[in-house]
């Protein structure tokens, strides 16, 4: 820096320090001449703080440690940014985010460029870390300049006489000047701070305040505040973009970081969309969807709404009465001390009194206040849990393709817990503290308006040493914390594969490895120890001494029977009290805003409309009318991969009161048709129509209530048999005749009889405690149980074996049977013996339908797709025989067909048995012709 530029610097800054001086000397001496005086120091803090306050923005722009000098660190951070967010090819970002591997010759120069600019990034990030810390000591010292030179001036302008109006008013002028005097010095830490802050950048809708890159490698961990994950590998690298505003409390606690991996997903998205939703879950059936960004006032706004405005009065009725009875008792404390020490009965018996009083009513008014903000906070939390589990119930089944269960878990969870946790602290620590400071104040200055002076002037030091003394004792503890975790997966690595250690001899190395990270933690431990008893010496220090203040200058008003003693206990006891709201206050004003991502991401969901709404539409059709489906020249892709056209124009008709089957290999689309049958989802090109209306013109909800499903997967619920048979009915829908009859021809009723509590017995999360083939039958009862009119089996049988394959075929055809003619039954198999006796086969390819017919008609068709499968699964069986004939003498296979056939008929009913010896036999007639 040139030596012109060094002077402007200093002048700036001295020039910033005049104007305290000048408000100093100017505490000094009584007000003599008016106009010059008021001219004078009105023109010295005006022209002095804005003067130096462009001075010293110039000036800062050239210190050696600035973010800006030589744009350096600026540029890297920028090609960081670029890299991160994703601009940048997967090789350039390879060294960084540790992720994809280099391959283009081009992606090779650019990851070297990489590698130079992370390399500079660490040098520069040294430099300027070098430049914070001077930066934190240079501000330490200027603000304890600063408290030293208010505390002096409140000292000199409470005794200042205040006999007329002009001397009065010269006296407020002066007060005026304390709280300017903290201005200014938090403008000047701003400016200098500001200095050496690198660049920023803006996550809108994530966070508010502006998040600064940092390098935390080695020292101490943080989490980062969107994915939980602990900064490192996992969450592509070192690099934690920090937020400066939110900081962690002593403990660690707290504070705003966002990892590598979780920036880039915001910025890629805001970047793509120009609105930042910081989910990356919100979609509906016609694609992604972006939320606006949430401001605090906004995301206060949404809660307040989650109450009645009533529930809100009464809160904020019971917070204000307790902080104000709180801030009254230490002056009815003084005043009995006041009245003991005139030793005026009278006075002291009504004091006493008053006193009592307001004790009974504080103790109430808190309890009130508790239970008040309590109840807030589990109404607020209840409405929202519901509303929450609402929306995410009536999203379109596109959004959970999308999304995964854990992350919807979380948002019910942690986001919910997190998006409400400001409730009781904007209750408890901004609207009881500022009730409080504001009584307090009021108090002290009924009391003594000099008192009041002093003490508020050492406050705002107290708070601010005991702030700075805090962050540095967390980021100790951190440390500590780092080290001992590093010491846990050493150890449980060393054990988890002792082992291999024992075979290399490598167990000292082993120890001398635990032992370095435990040496580190309890250098850092000791050094945290010695950090958090200065900070509470310090602190006590600042608190007591500030008590001093208040009784040694409360003493000497008293001792010229200027003030009474009782004043000197109430500011006492009034000073604890306003000095640990002040601190609350200062810990949690940040509180809001960490809590607005947690909201948005709740809310968010709660704003989210499904594209597919259920419980809209025309009526279904009345029980008389069969009810027929219709697919004209359908088109359907997946969201997820919109250029693969699943159905690419299926033109078919599943024909009222008649059983259709569709074929085709894996993947050609059959499932996608039962979902749109299903209105899972909504064609992007043709329509589905349900008789004559369109299926989207139906009410959702009913329609649904009329269709059975029997998929592959059978899903059971941790209930009982029968709710798992009538899941989805109330209890006024079905009797238990219907349920055990249902069970009946799901040929399900004998093995519900025999679990331990019959139809009451509970079934595990996904029905673990039940074979495949139970599930599966428990499923048709569920279907059958409805009485539907569109049936839809969807594979049933294809998971099972071939034991519980003919049992849950005997039951699928036991409902076909009971179905015919009264509904309308689409089925989808893959084993084409369960549906040659359909009345119509569709046969699906590449999303297109290639032949229709029945069973016979399509046999007809020479080298047809229906033939050729039919011909390949009975080789199919016939190859699986040969194969094993050559493992097992024919004699034992026969032998353990038979004792698996008995077995199968054991298990079925006696008068099904003849129907699945019938199924069987066909079937190995099938496999002997193949
Ligand atoms: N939710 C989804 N998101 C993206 N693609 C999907 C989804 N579900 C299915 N697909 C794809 O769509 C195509 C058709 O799937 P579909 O399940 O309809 O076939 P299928 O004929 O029923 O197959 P299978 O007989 O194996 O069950 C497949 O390529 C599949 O990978």
């Amino acid at each position: 820096m040139g030596s012109g530029r060094l002077w402007f610097t200093a002048a700036a800054f001295l020039l910033d320090l005049s104007t305290i001086v000048s408000l100093f000397l100017a505490a000094n001496r009584p007000f003599s001449n008016r106009l010059v005086d008021l001219v004078l120091l009105g023109g010295r803090v005006l022209g002095g703080s804005l003067l130096s306050t462009v001075a010293i923005r110039l000036a800062l722009g050239h210190w050696p440690w600035s973010a800006s000098n030589g744009h350096a660190l600026a540029e890297v951070q920028r090609e960081l940014t670029r890299a991160i967010s994703g601009e940048m090819d997967g090789a350039r970002q390879a060294p960084l985010l540790a992720s994809s591997t280099a391959s283009s010759a081009s992606g090779d120069a650019m990851a070297q460029r990489l590698d130079e600019a992370v390399s500079s990034r660490q040098q520069e990030l040294k430099k300027l870390e070098r430049g914070q810390g001077f930066s934190k000591a240079v501000t330490f010292f200027i603000y304890i300049f600063f408290a030293v030179c208010s505390l002096r001036t409140a000292i000199e302008v409470v005794s200042l006489p205040t006999a007329d109006f002009w001397s009065s008013f010269w006296v407020v002028v002066q007060v005026c000047g304390l709280p300017i005097m903290q201005l200014e010095f938090i403008l000047l830490k701003g400016l200098i701070q500001s200095s050496t802050a690198g660049d920023s950048v803006t996550l809108k809708g994530v966070h508010e305040h502006p998040l600064y890159w940092t390098d935390v490698e080695g020292k101490g961990f943080v989490r980062c505040s969107l994915c939980n994950e602990k900064v490192g590998e996992l969450t592509g690298g070192y690099l934690t973009l920090q937020c400066r505003t939110c900081t962690a409390n002593r403990y660690g606690f707290g504070g705003f970081n966002v990892c590598t991996a979780c920036y880039r997903k915001n910025a890629v998205k805001s970047g793509a969309a120009g609105e930042a939703s910081g989910s990356g879950i919100l979609r509906g059936d016609k694609g992604p969807k972006y939320a606006q960004p949430m401001t605090v006032i906004q995301y206060m706004k949404r809660l307040s709404g989650l109450v009645r405005k009533s529930t809100l009065a009464v809160v904020l009725i019971c917070v204000c009465g307790s902080q104000f009875f709180s801030a009254y008792i230490p002056k009815a404390q003084g005043d009995t001390i006041s009245a003991l020490t005139k030793q005026n009965d009278a006075e002291f018996n009504e004091r006493i009194l008053e006193f009592a009083l307001l004790v009974v009513a504080n103790a109430i008014m808190s309890c009130s206040m508790s239970i008040a903000i309590q109840s807030l906070q589990t109404r607020m939390s209840a409405n929202m849990s519901v509303r929450l589990f609402d929306s995410l119930l009536k999203q379109d089944i596109a959004f959970y393709d999308n999304a995964m269960t854990g992350q919807m878990n979380s948002r019910l969870n942690n986001d919910m817990r997190q998006a409400l946790s400001p409730v009781s602290i904007i209750m408890n620590a901004f609207v009881a503290n500022i009730v409080m400071l504001l009584v307090g104040f009021g108090i002290c200055l009924q009391s003594s308006w000099r008192l009041t002076v002093l003490a508020f002037t050492v406050l705002t030091p107290v708070v601010h040493i005991s702030a700075e003394f805090s962050q540095w004792a967390s980021k100790l503890m951190m440390s500590q914390f780092t080290y001992m975790a590093d010491a846990q997966g050493s150890a449980t690595q060393a054990l988890t594969n002792i082992r291999t250690v024992r075979m290399f001899g490598a167990r000292t190395l082993e120890l001398e490895k635990y032992e370095g990270h435990i040496r580190k933690s309890r250098d850092v431990g000791l050094q945290s120890a010695w950090g958090q008893g200065a900070a509470g010496l310090l602190s006590a220090l600042v608190q007591q001494g500030a008590s001093f203040i208040i009784l040694f200058y409360g003493g000497h008003l008293a001792l010229q029977q200027e003030f009474e003693v009782g004043a000197i206990i109430t500011f006492t006891y009034l000073w604890n009290r306003l000095s640990g709201a002040f601190t609350s206050l200062n810990e949690n004003i940040n509180q809001p805003v960490k809590a607005v991502s947690a909201g948005q991401r709740v809310f968010e969901i709660l704003d989210l409309q499904p594209d597919i709404p259920e419980d809209e539409g025309d009526p279904f059709p009345e029980e008389s009318k069969q009810v027929g489906i219709r697919f004209e020249n359908v088109e359907y892709s997946y969201l997820s991969r919109p250029d693969k056209k699943v159905l690419a124009g299926v033109t078919l008709d599943i024909r009222a009161g008649k059983t259709t089957a569709v074929v085709g290999k894996s993947g050609c689309g059959k499932s996608t048709l039962s979902k749109l049958v299903l209105r899972f989802y909504d064609p992007q090109g043709g329509a589905v129509y349900l008789n004559a209306t369109e299926l989207q013109r139906m009410h959702l909800l009913q329609y649904r209530n009329k269709v059975g499903v029997v998929s592959q997967d059978t899903q059971l619920f941790r209930m009982t048999v029968t709710e798992n048979i009538t899941y989805g009915l109330r209890a006024t829908e079905y009797t238990m005749e219907d349920v055990e009859r249902a069970a009946r021809l799901a040929n399900a009723d004998e093995f519900i009889r025999a679990l331990p509590e019959g139809y009451s017995t509970m079934v595990g999360e996904s029905g673990h405690d039940l074979s495949g083939g139970q599930k599966q039958r428990l499923s048709i009862a569920r279907a059958l149980v409805r009485r539907p009119r569109i049936l839809l089996l969807d594979e049933a049988t294809s998971a099972l074996d071939a034991e519980n394959e003919a049992l849950v075929q005997a039951a699928l055809d036991s409902l076909m049977h009971q179905m015919q003619g009264t509904c309308t039954i689409m089925v989808i198999a893959h084993r084409l013996s369960t549906i040659k006796d359909a009345d119509r086969i569709i046969v699906l390819h590449e999303g297109l339908v290639v032949e229709q017919g029945t069973h016979e008609e399509l046999l007809q068709i020479k080298e047809g797709r229906y033939a050729t499968m039919i011909a390949r699964q009975l080789q199919g069986a016939g190859a699986d025989g040969a194969a094993d004939g050559e493992e097992e003498t024919k004699e034992k296979k026969v032998d353990d067909a038979i004792s698996e056939i008995m077995a199968i008929l054991d298990a079925v009913k006696e008068d099904k048995r003849k129907d699945v010896l019938m199924g069987i036999m066909k079937k190995a007639k099938g496999a002997g012709k193949g």
